[in-house]
């Protein structure tokens, strides 16, 4: 089964197309880079494939499931799929960081969500800051206090909006080492970005421009900058 079907989904915000007519299919163990100017959709594709907006046309089965507002909150599904945002405020709502990393394996995981909890601030690095209000952290801190949001109940479908935006040269290694970590564990994988630079283990390339893919195929296109040039990413 593949992770991810979409045939013909286009997604309206009112009567604003912001993604167009899109077929796509997403194998287990893929590591996709959705790229692509702003504006172009990747932030409104991702919450279609977490399962979190259903499209206004076509269909979208994540894990087997036809995306409905009911099956958007099934806790089987949601136990699944992961979504680091690209803004960490969205994500971050608790008073302390230990309750925002344990919030989803405290719903999800029952007993072990200790366990679950420190593993996910200890891999993050940010033990430290557990008893901080997340609205004191310098952005780089609340990234990775939202990336462990997601490790902390170890979903096997992983998406990342603009993962490494705010991280300095540090956070931007730790992260490259965070994502071999997942791809050894098997996960599937895809994150959106327009920092080329940062596109590492990539298996899979999807190019979007005004809603629509116009590139999907192998990450040699990378190497293309006149292609590239055209979607507005370089
Ligand atoms: N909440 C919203 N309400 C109305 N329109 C929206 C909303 N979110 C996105 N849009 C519009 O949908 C289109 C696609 O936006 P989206 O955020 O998916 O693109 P993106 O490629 O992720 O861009 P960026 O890199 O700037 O995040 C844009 O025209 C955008 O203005």
């Amino acid at each position: 089964m593949d992770i991810a079907q979409l045939e013909h989904v286009s997604y309206s915000y009112r009567n604003d197309p912001a993604i167009v007519d899109i077929n796509l299919n997403i194998k287990r163990g893929e590591v996709i880079y959705l790229v692509g100017e702003n504006g172009a959709g990747k932030s409104t594709l991702l919450l279609i494939l977490a399962a979190l907006f259903v499209p206004t046309r076509g269909i979208a089965k994540i894990f087997g499931k036809v995306i409905t507002e009911k099956v958007t909150k099934d806790v089987c599904l949601r136990r699944k799929i992961g979504i680091v945002f690209q803004d960490p405020d969205i994500q971050l709502f608790s008073p302390t960081v230990y309750d925002d990393v344990s919030f989803a394996p405290r719903h999800l995981t029952g007993e072990d969500y200790k366990k679950y909890t420190e593993k996910a601030m200890r891999i993050m690095k940010i033990s430290h800051l557990k008893q901080r209000h997340p609205y004191e952290l310098s952005e780089g801190e609340k990234k990775r206090v939202a990336i462990a949001t997601v490790l902390s109940y170890d979903p096997e479908f992983m998406l990342f909006d603009e993962p490494t935006a705010n991280m300095d040269g540090k956070g931007r290694r730790e992260f490259k080492l965070l994502l071999k970590k997942l791809i050894d564990e098997e996960k599937t994988i895809v994150i959106a970005t327009h920092l080329l630079r940062d596109i590492v283990y990539a298996t899979r390339i999807i190019g979007m421009y005004e809603g629509k893919i116009e590139y999907d195929g192998d990450p040699s296109i990378l190497k293309n900058k006149k292609y590239l040039e055209k979607l507005n990413v370089i």
